[in-house]
């Protein structure tokens, strides 16, 4: 049980949907108050079927639809102490409004989106609320039967502070082990250069393994990190190491052949056949996608100093048109000439 000295510590989940339900789910299944927030069609979908949680590991838990701790209306998370957010980001500013209607002034709110700016947006709207940012390393994909899959690994990561001390044992008991870290902003470039291969995966339509096994989809992450590294180095940012790979050796890395490729980089290669980026699920549910808040950022930041990022302003477009015609499965081979040209060209949008 969540409990600090004797008394039942609330969470409550803010966006029930493929990471709220897994994280939501597993700390009802290990026995924290929780309470997710979330649209009626998931309810319905939880209420019918219940939640089945699988993992790469061999879990199967199912729990079962009655009793499952889901509500459509914010004012159910008035009694939470621990508000966890795990809207998409363009979701974030409408949630921080939501959330700030109802929650307790000394509620903890933790961001676990991607992206560098979330966590900012929430503090926008929520003054007085202390607000954390955080960092969900491992992908969770919604699947028939009402499944939520986790297809790979990894410690969530928060920024610390002693006020998170007392959620610890419950995470841990729910297989979700919290990391504390310092310099945040650090960790949430070390993500979004990582996060660079959701538009990459998206326009492959292939599972995360497949697509990272092809080299040519691989030399188009590559080229991507390489220039927003550039863009980084530029600003004065250094990038965490998130992958068992320090930033700086990520593109000579994914450029290798193959063969070498799956040797030299089998950890890398760790994650389940199943698993997808959640860039994918987006445009395979046909919603907007979070494209803008992660390329998009690499450009936004290039553009703040006067510099291009041509690669990633193209791939941001190439997304953004899937988003209105559905998506149409690019080759590697393709995908890497076409921003292997513009990478050439010299970026002159302001
Ligand atoms: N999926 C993954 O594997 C990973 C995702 N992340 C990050 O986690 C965050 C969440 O991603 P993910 O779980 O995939 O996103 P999903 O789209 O699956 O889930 C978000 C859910 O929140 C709902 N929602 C949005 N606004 C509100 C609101 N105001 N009130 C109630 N519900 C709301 C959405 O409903 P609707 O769509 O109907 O608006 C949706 O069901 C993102 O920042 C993502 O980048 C990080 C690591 C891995
Ligand atoms: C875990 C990872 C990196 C998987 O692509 C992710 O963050 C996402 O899908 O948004």
């Amino acid at each position: 049980m969540a409990a600090d000295r004797g008394v039942t510590m609330k969470i409550a989940v803010f966006g029930a949907g493929s990471i709220g339900v897994y994280i939501g789910a597993s700390l009802y299944a290990a026995g924290a108050d929780v309470v997710m927030i979330g649209r009626a069609r998931m309810h319905r979908q939880i209420a019918s079927q219940g939640v089945l949680l699988t993992d790469l590991d061999g879990r199967r838990q199912q729990l079962e639809a009655h009793d499952f701790p889901y509500d459509e209306n914010p004012s159910a998370l008035a009694a939470a102490d621990l508000i966890l957010v795990t809207v998409k980001s363009a979701d974030s500013a409408a949630a921080a409004v939501a959330i700030a209607q109802y929650a307790k002034p000394e509620a903890l709110i933790v961001s676990l989106q991607n992206g560098v700016g979330n966590a900012n947006t929430l503090r926008g709207a929520m003054t007085g609320w202390q607000v954390l940012a955080g960092m969900v390393p491992f992908n969770v994909v919604q699947m028939a039967g009402s499944r939520f899959h986790r297809g790979s690994g990894g410690e969530l990561m928060i920024e610390a502070c002693a006020r998170l001390e007392q959620w610890h044992a419950i995470f841990s008991e729910a297989g979700l082990p919290i990391q504390q870290c310092h310099d945040f902003a650090a960790i949430q470039w070390g993500k979004l250069l990582l996060n660079l291969n959701n538009a990459v995966n998206a326009l492959s339509d292939l599972p995360l393994k497949s697509e990272l096994s092809q080299r040519a989809y691989r030399r188009c992450l590559a080229l991507l990190i390489e220039e927003a590294l550039q863009v980084l180095r530029a600003a004065g940012i250094r990038p965490a190491k998130i992958a068992k790979v320090a930033p700086q050796f990520l593109p000579m890395l994914l450029r290798l052949p193959d063969s070498l490729f799956k040797r030299i980089a089998a950890a890398m290669l760790k994650i389940d056949p199943e698993a997808r980026s959640s860039m994918w699920e987006d445009l395979r549910a046909g919603r907007r996608t979070e494209v803008d808040y992660l390329n998009g950022a690499i450009v936004c930041l290039a553009q703040s100093l006067g510099k291009g990022a041509p690669a990633n302003r193209h791939i941001v477009a190439l997304i953004h048109a899937a988003e209105g015609t559905g998506l149409q499965p690019l080759s590697g081979e393709a995908l890497y000439l076409d921003l292997q040209s513009r990478a050439l060209q010299s970026d002159t949008e302001p």
